[in-house]
Formats: structure tokens, C-alpha cells, sequence
């Protein structure tokens, strides 16, 4: 694609009329603004209307600095000194652009993104009226609604063509940096995101304060295509043809900036004849409207259909070199101590005044009726739930005092009992947004991601999207998520639900040979007593939030606090009575 570009930007040097030239250079500024909103819209899949403002500050801020200084005395007659006579050159112009929106960037970043989904996309819509509005007021310095004129028209093909292919490569690269992969992870599950050690608020404060970065340079670009313009030129028009250009392209990739571009700008031309013809007008918009809600009903991921482009190598697509299960061996003292928790909610005890410990290098079980507490536990054992008293350390780490997405980093990895695997990032995708987190080397996360699907069998599954997986397999991609965190306890929530007996066998095998390789303690909530009792050594029972027994599978069996609890369930009750430890495939060394 970005020889796409150069290609036209060639032919229409080479051949291309003056005229021809700068709707050359308008599509490419297009472009890359569109490529600016992907960059955050596409990854964070937050609706932005306000890089329609960051164009605007950059248009002004490369206009003001760019006017000749006769010019700027005659226009602008009231400018403050500070920003009089300075006539920069184009380059220095459009980096000074890239300044303001940055810094526009940060502030509006800062308290835009401490919302989320919908709620943000209507503070970016404020974002954009603010601006506006500033704009139109401060009279000295933009000359208000009036058209600000005589911007040097310095900015031809070339510069807007190359910023193009710069934003492209920019774009394209990001979605599988660091940031790109935790800018995606969290848009696609916070829980899960937060689970891997990504903060959800920061992952999308990265790609905002970029992509605002890069479009107050497309708006100063388009400043000096244009020549002039008024606060209006960046009002809402402008940012709903960036995002209809966007949604109809494909919001998930570059290649749907392009995509977008072409049809929309089709679509313009045609209108615009239309309109001019019939005499009827406003029926441009309309129609780029209706494209909008044609696109988001019957395909919803676009023209582009999520296609990526093969722009730089892409993960997954490389051969892959067979990867061998690599032997880890770990010695970690760290216990896990749980000191008189207690959760409640507005009157409710979910779990009350729990004490226990537990070894590293262990596997427990909680087991306990429906609504006894230990999802609750295992959230507060994993940061995701603050506990209202007690404490709960892991080694010198006080969980109870951490935020979540830092918890991972002290050792407590964790898989839930909804899945949460990020459905529109692909398998390795997943796992290297937590091998990332681990590694900062980007060749030694992937290796590390990649052996860890060895290890759950998922390798050749790879390229595959998390969401397109059969449901025993997307916990799998979880398990090897939780694992490339590294953790010295695995959090397991209901490993086993909705496996059939064999996949349940497997991830049996597949527990046990984890914690014998690495030595990483695993503690496992289960309905599935036969799962439990054959696979822990030591379980806790919790009834009503309370924990009523702590004990080696016999103990907790034969314990009559136990069998009353589970009395109600005559079929749990039975399989209880009638588990047998020695088929405990640790015990046995089956890996
Ligand atoms: N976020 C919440 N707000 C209010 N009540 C909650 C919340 N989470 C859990 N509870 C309540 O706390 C109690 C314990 O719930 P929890 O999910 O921990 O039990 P559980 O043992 O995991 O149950 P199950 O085996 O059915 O998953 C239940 O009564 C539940 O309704």
C-alpha cells in the first residue's frame, strides 16, 4: 500500500495537472488523518470525533507560524508579540504542529480516557466542540469565523505523499508493538487485559496522545493544501468523513484506512454531481451516512473485510521453527497468606473472616455449594476484588493493597471462570500480550508465547483468531496466557466446565505436568469433585463464605462439615463419598 501511494504520487507528478496534484495531495493528507484515527480507533476501539480538533490546531498552529509577515500584519493585526513575525520555514512549522498535538494530546488524554467505551466517544465529541469553539473566540490569533487566508501553499505532493506512507508504516507497525497489543487486549476484554498486568486506562492514553500527534500534522499538511480555511473546515463534517471513512473501510486495519478512502471518496464525487444537478442539497452527507449503516449492519468489520496489510512481517506468519517444551525449573519460597479476609456487598457476606496458607509448589482445590464465596476468593486472591477486611500477602507483596493489573507482576496469574480470552487478536496474539509484560525483548516474548502454546498443544493454532476457537481450546489459550505471565501461583476459576470428559483428562495431565516442570503452585476452583479430588493435594471447603475444612482429599471427604454441605446435591455428595486420591495424576508423575 505504501507503494500504492508513491506510485500515484509519482504519476500525477509526472503526468498530473496542477489541480490534479493538489486532490492528489488532499487524498493523501485524507489519508493519513484517517490512518491517525486508526491508529487509535482500530486499537482501542473507541469512536474518536476529536481528531477532527487536533487537525484543526495543527491547520492554525502551521498557518500562524507559515504566514508571511505582511501578510500576518494586515490579517492578524491584534496577534500577540509572542507569535508575531515569526515565519518559520514548513518543516519546523509542522513539527511545531506535532508539539500542540501532543501536548493537546496528553491533556485531553488525561481526562478523556478516564472513561471508557461510549462514554469516551461523547467526551472526544466535546473534545471537538471545545476546540471549535476556542477557536472561533480567540479572534486575535485565528481571526474567528472568518476564512484565515494566505497560508503558504509550500506543502505539495511530495510532503503530503511521503507523511502518508510515514503514518502508514507508523500505523501498521504499532498494531503489533508492545503498546498496539495492549491498546487491543484491553479493548477487547478489561478484565482479561488486567489479568495479564495491563493497566486498560494507560494501554489507550499511548495510541490517543500518537494518533493526535499525527493528525495536527495532517491538519497542518491540509492547511497549506487548502491555503484557507475557518474553524468549520474541522467541525463535524470533517470528523464524521473521517469515521464513516474509517467504519466503511474497516476500522481494524490500515489497509480499511485505504479501503474507506477509495469508496468515500467515490461516493463524494458522485454525490456532489448529484447535488449539483438536482439542486437538492445535504445529500452528500446522507449518503455517507447510509454507506455508515449499510457497513456496520451487514459487514460489520468493513470493506476491508479486517485484512491486514503485508506491509512488515507479521506475527504468526513466519515459518515456524519447531519449538520444544522448554524444562523450567523454578524455586520460589513465596507463600500465599490469607490473614481473616472478608468481602461483602451491601449486606451480603460473600466470604467471611478466611484463613489459610498455601505452599508454593502445591496444587489446592476450593471446592463449596453454589454461592459459597470462591469466585470471590480467587478474585481477591488475584487483585481483581478488594477484600473489606483482612489481609492477603504473597511473600512480601500485601495483594490486598495492590492495584490489579500489578498483581500479575508479584506472581498471580489467573484464568476466569467466563473465558476471557481477546477474541479479535489471534492465539499467539494473546499470549504474547502477556509474554510482552514479562519480556522486553520482542524475539524472546515470542519464543516465550510460543512455547507456552507448545506446552498447551495450541502451536499449530497459532494464526488462528481466539475467537473463532472451540470452547475447550480458548481455555487452553487462557491457561498458556496465564502461564506467560510467568506466575508463581496459577488462579485457576472452573478449569473444567464445559469440557467433555477427555478434554478434561487432558487438562488433568496437562496441570500436573505444569506444576511438576516449573514448580508453579496452582489453586483451582471446581464443581467437578472427581477433577479435584484426583488432581489436588490439599483442598479448602467453603460454605456460605465460611471456610469449614482445610485437608487432604480424605480428610476433606470423610469430614462431616463437608458431607452436610453437600448433602443437598445428592450426586455431588456421592461422587464426594466415592473419590479416590491414589488416582492423583500428580502422585502418579503422569505428565
Ligand atoms: N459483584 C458482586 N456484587 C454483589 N454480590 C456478589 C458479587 N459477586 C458475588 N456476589 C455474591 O456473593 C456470593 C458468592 O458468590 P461467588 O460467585 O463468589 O460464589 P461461588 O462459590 O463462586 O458460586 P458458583 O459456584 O455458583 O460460581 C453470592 O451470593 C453472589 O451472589
Amino acid at each position: 500500500m505504501a507503494a500504492a501511494v508513491l506510485l500515484i504520487a509519482v504519476a500525477a507528478a509526472l503526468f498530473g495537472s496542477t489541480s490534479m496534484q493538489r486532490v492528489v495531495a488532499h487524498a493523501a493528507v485524507m489519508l493519513s488523518a484517517v490512518l491517525a484515527l486508526q491508529l487509535f480507533s482500530g486499537n482501542s476501539r473507541i469512536v474518536s470525533f476529536g481528531h477532527a480538533a487536533f487537525m484543526a490546531l495543527g491547520a492554525y498552529t502551521v498557518g500562524i507560524l507559515t504566514l508571511n509577515a505582511q501578510l500576518q500584519h494586515n490579517a492578524l493585526p491584534q496577534l500577540p508579540t509572542l507569535l508575531a513575525d515569526l515565519e518559520l520555514s514548513t518543516w519546523n512549522a509542522l513539527i511545531v504542529a506535532a508539539l500542540v498535538g501532543a501536548i493537546a494530546g496528553v491533556i485531553s488524554g488525561a481526562t478523556l480516557l478516564r472513561l471508557s467505551g461510549s462514554a469516551a466517544a461523547i467526551a472526544t465529541l466535546a473534545f471537538l466542540i471545545i476546540v471549535y469553539t476556542l477557536l472561533a473566540a480567540a479572534r486575535e490569533i485565528t481571526r474567528g469565523s472568518q476564512p484565515f487566508y494566505g497560508v503558504p501553499r509550500d506543502a505539495g505532493l511530495w510532503a503530503t505523499a511521503l507523511f502518508a506512507m510515514l503514518t502508514l508504516v507508523i500505523t501498521r507497525t504499532f498494531r503489533e508493538t508492545s503498546w498496539g497489543l495492549a491498546a487491543r487486549a484491553a479493548a477487547d476484554d478489561e478484565a482479561g487485559a488486567i489479568a495479564v498486568g495491563i493497566n486498560p486506562r494507560a494501554a489507550f492514553f499511548f495510541p490517543w496522545v500518537l494518533s493526535a500527534t499525527l493528525a495536527a500534522v495532517a491538519g497542518g499538511l491540509l492547511a497549506q493544501v487548502l491555503g484557507a480555511f475557518t474553524p468549520h473546515t474541522f467541525y463535524f463534517d470533517l470528523a464524521f468523513t473521517l469515521l464513516v471513512t474509517l467504519i466503511v473501510g474497516g476500522m481494524g486495519s490500515s489497509l480499511g484506512a485505504l479501503a474507506g478512502l477509495l469508496a468515500t471518496t467515490v461516493l463524494i464525487e458522485v454525490m456532489r454531481q448529484v447535488e449539483s444537478a438536482v439542486s437538492v442539497f445535504g445529500l452528500t452527507q446522507s449518503a455517507l451516512a447510509i454507506a455508515m449503516i449499510l457497513v456496520i449492519w451487514r459487514r460489520p468489520e468493513g470493506l476491508s473485510g479486517g485484512l491486514e496489510l503485508n506491509l512488515l512481517r507479521r506475527l504468526g506468519k513466519q515459518p515456524a521453527a519447531p519449538v520444544v517444551p522448554m524444562e523450567v525449573k523454578r524455586a520460589n519460597a513465596d507463600v500465599l497468606r490469607v490473614a481473616a479476609v472478608t468481602k461483602r456487598y451491601a449486606g451480603l457476606v460473600a466470604v467471611s473472616d478466611v484463613s489459610f496458607e498455601i505452599a508454593p509448589d502445591s496444587i489446592t482445590g476450593i471446592i463449596g455449594p453454589n454461592g459459597a464465596g470462591k469466585t470471590t476468593l480467587v478474585s481477591m486472591l488475584a487483585g481483581h476484588v478488594p477484600p473489606t477486611d483482612g489481609k492477603i500477602h504473597l511473600g512480601e507483596t500485601a495483594v490486598h493493597k495492590t492495584a490489579a493489573h500489578r498483581v500479575v507482576r508479584a506472581g498471580l496469574g489467573r484464568t476466569f471462570q467466563n473465558i476471557r480470552v481477546f477474541t479479535r487478536m489471534t492465539v499467539l496474539e494473546n499470549v504474547l500480550s502477556a509474554a510482552r509484560g514479562v519480556h522486553s525483548n520482542v524475539a524472546a516474548a515470542e519464543e516465550a508465547a510460543r512455547r507456552e502454546l507448545a506446552r498447551v498443544g495450541l502451536l499449530e493454532q497459532a494464526d488462528a483468531l481466539a475467537g473463532s476457537l472451540a470452547y475447550g481450546m480458548r481455555r487452553r489459550v487462557e491457561i498458556a496466557r496465564a502461564l506467560a505471565c510467568e506466575p508463581t501461583f496459577l488462579l485457576l476459576d472452573e478449569p473444567a466446565a464445559g469440557l467433555n470428559p477427555a478434554e478434561t483428562r487432558e487438562l488433568m495431565i496437562l496441570l500436573a505436568a505444569v506444576r511438576k516442570e516449573r514448580g508453579i503452585g496452582i489453586v483451582l476452583v471446581e464443581h467437578d469433585l472427581m477433577f479435584v479430588m484426583q488432581l489436588c493435594e490439599s483442598i479448602l471447603v467453603l460454605d456460605q463464605g465460611r471456610l469449614i475444612a482445610d485437608g487432604t482429599p480424605a480428610e476433606v471427604q470423610s469430614h462431616p462439615a463437608v458431607i452436610a454441605a453437600y448433602l443437598g446435591s445428592r450426586v455431588a455428595a456421592k461422587s464426594l463419598a466415592t473419590n479416590q486420591p491414589s488416582l492423583n495424576p500428580v502422585a502418579a508423575g503422569s505428565n
